[in-house]
């Protein structure tokens, strides 16, 4: 991609080629892409600086889009849907699977430019650039299957739907999985028929742009996969443009209802992919070791930042000592270090003021009478080159109790907070007691009970017996404040096109006239 000025890796390179190691990486070419290049923006006054997690440096820096650059941009997506939208299925799934083809041959490299940016370990950034590239055959397979209904009615006529696509779709992403959230948002737009500008988070700026260059590189239409930079004024103005049809949008709550809003002016649909604050509920039943392992899936990927964490974890009484004896255990033997080293688990956090953020609900959960079973400290590798690195000890709190606020509000970062309870009434009402919704998950080995309680439990993206994971096959979203809408799974393509109904007359006009 010729994105990076990185200085050469002195130690031999092992089997896995690694290209860029942290600490080595600058980004100084331009990070908006629209009508088929990257451009530059042309306000230069609010230049802001992108840190590299892993080392606290300056990784490049970000020059807002204002409203010439977005209306540049929305004209190339305008310019490219009228091409696009007339192509088939077929021929747009070509051009898809084209694009994930290139994906997979450029696995390493977004994975890496990835880390850089984000902090989190190689390991699962590879995991999420699968999940891009796999999103986008999945939808490239649906293009084809765009279809309507035709409807018989009296004396030969008739009716049918046409399932047409929206138009100019934005796509606004947060920052932990910033190439993953551009392929889940792109895909069942692009399969639709529309085109899409994508604004990346301002913390997160490197990777969208790669994709805009894979999809223009495997053939796309100039102007159907636009990026633009900047923070909520760009966002606001994206919103607001006339000639954008929907909003989908991943985030925090907050900004989700201004999103709604600033939407509505325009009765423009939106997609909202919210926060979460979701519940894991272990029964004594479970299988300790799996219920574990679960309950670390659903606790530090990403070093805890993911909206489907299961952070209220409510294990059943009997169980309590094992489970917390063992899941302490494995937390503190997670390896937390340089995220592009292979054997790194735990990678940085995004930013130094999110770091305080999550260290400073730690200190509060301790005053609230919270125990800390191991972790919630601040981390300094021993590599010098990493000590400016945001860098946390992953954390276990005991003796939580539903009123604190470790409990109730989403902490972002890599604290699982640790309730007990009694009865299967009991931890259902506790588990729904939330205004968000997004996630939830149940360990047991009795089948009915597990279909029971997840019938009860108010929340999009149900899991029994595992936790966090997410095939692109199945949709995904929130219930409550945790969204509006659905990514992946085929209900997506209801989201990103329209349906149109046509009568047609076989007979004469029979008019009342
Ligand atoms: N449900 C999901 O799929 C999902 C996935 C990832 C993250 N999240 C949630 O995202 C949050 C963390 O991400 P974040 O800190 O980047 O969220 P955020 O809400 O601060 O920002 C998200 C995006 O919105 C943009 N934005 C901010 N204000 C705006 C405005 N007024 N108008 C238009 N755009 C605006 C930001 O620049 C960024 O691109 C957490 O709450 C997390 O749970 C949800
Ligand atoms: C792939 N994960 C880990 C389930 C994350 C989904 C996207 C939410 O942040």
């Amino acid at each position: 991609f010729t994105v990076i000025n990185s200085e050469p890796q002195t130690a031999p390179l092992a089997a896995a080629v690694r290209c860029v190691s942290s600490g080595s990486v600058d980004i100084t070419v331009p990070l908006n892409f629209w009508a088929g290049k990257r451009r530059t923006s042309l306000e230069k006054r609010n230049r802001e600086n992108v840190y590299e997690p892993a080392t606290g440096r300056v990784l490049c820096h970000l020059e807002p889009c204002g409203a010439v650059e977005v209306d540049q941009a929305v004209e190339s997506a305008k310019s490219a849907f009228s091409h696009w939208s007339k192509m088939s299925g077929m021929e747009r799934a070509r051009i898809m699977i084209e694009t994930a083809h290139i994906i997979e041959s450029r696995r390493e490299e977004i994975a890496e430019i990835e880390v850089v940016n984000n902090g989190k370990s190689i390991t699962e950034a590879r995991l999420d650039v699968d999940s891009a590239r796999l999103c986008i055959e999945y939808y490239a397979g649906l293009a084809s299957t765009m279809a309507g209904q035709h409807v018989q009615l009296p004396g030969g006529s008739f009716a049918y739907t046409r399932r047409e696509p929206l138009g100019v779709c934005v796509g606004i992403g947060a920052w932990n999985y910033p190439f993953q959230i551009a392929a889940w948002k792109s895909a069942p737009a692009l399969a639709c028929g529309n085109s899409m500008v994508f604004k990346p988070s301002p913390v997160t700026p490197a990777t969208a742009v790669l994709l805009a260059e894979l999809y223009a590189k495997a053939g796309a239409p100039e102007g159907l996969f636009n990026v633009v930079q900047g923070g909520q004024e760009t966002g606001s103005l994206l919103c607001h443009h006339p000639d954008v049809a929907k909003v989908s949008f991943t985030g925090s709550v907050p900004t989700g209802k201004k999103i709604m809003e600033m939407a509505s002016k325009g009765v423009k649909p939106v997609t909202l992919e919210l926060g979460g604050k979701s519940p894991l509920l272990i029964f004594q039943d479970s299988e300790v070791e799996n219920a574990v392992r679960g309950a670390l899936m659903a606790n530090f990927l990403s070093q805890g930042q993911v909206c489907s964490n299961g952070t209220r974890v409510f294990v059943q009484r009997d169980i309590l000592p094992e489970f917390l004896e063992e899941v302490v255990k494995r937390t503190q033997a997670i390896e937390i270090g340089d995220p592009l080293l292979e054997h790194t688990r735990m990678g940085a956090l995004v930013s130094r003021a999110h770091l305080e953020k999550v260290l400073s609900f730690v200190d509060q959960a301790k005053k609230e009478g919270a125990t800390v079973l191991c972790g919630g400290e601040p981390f300094v590798p021993s590599d010098p080159k990493l000590r400016g690195g945001y860098y946390m000890t992953p954390c276990v709190l005991g003796d939580c109790t539903d009123e604190m606020t470790c409990v109730k509000e989403e902490i972002f970062g890599p604290v699982m907070s640790v309730l007990s309870f009694e009865t299967e009434e009991e931890v259902l009402q506790r588990a729904n007691d939330t205004t968000m919704g997004l996630a939830a998950g149940v360990f047991t080995s009795d089948v009915r009970r597990a279909h029971r309680v997840v019938a009860h439990l108010k929340a999009g993206s149900c899991f029994i017996n595992n936790y966090n994971i997410t095939p692109v096959e199945v949709p995904f979203g929130g219930f409550k404040m945790s969204g509006i809408g659905r990514e992946n799974g085929q209900v997506t393509i209801e989201y990103y096109s329209q349906l149109k109904t046509v009568f047609v007359e076989m007979g004469d006009v029979d008019s009342l006239f």
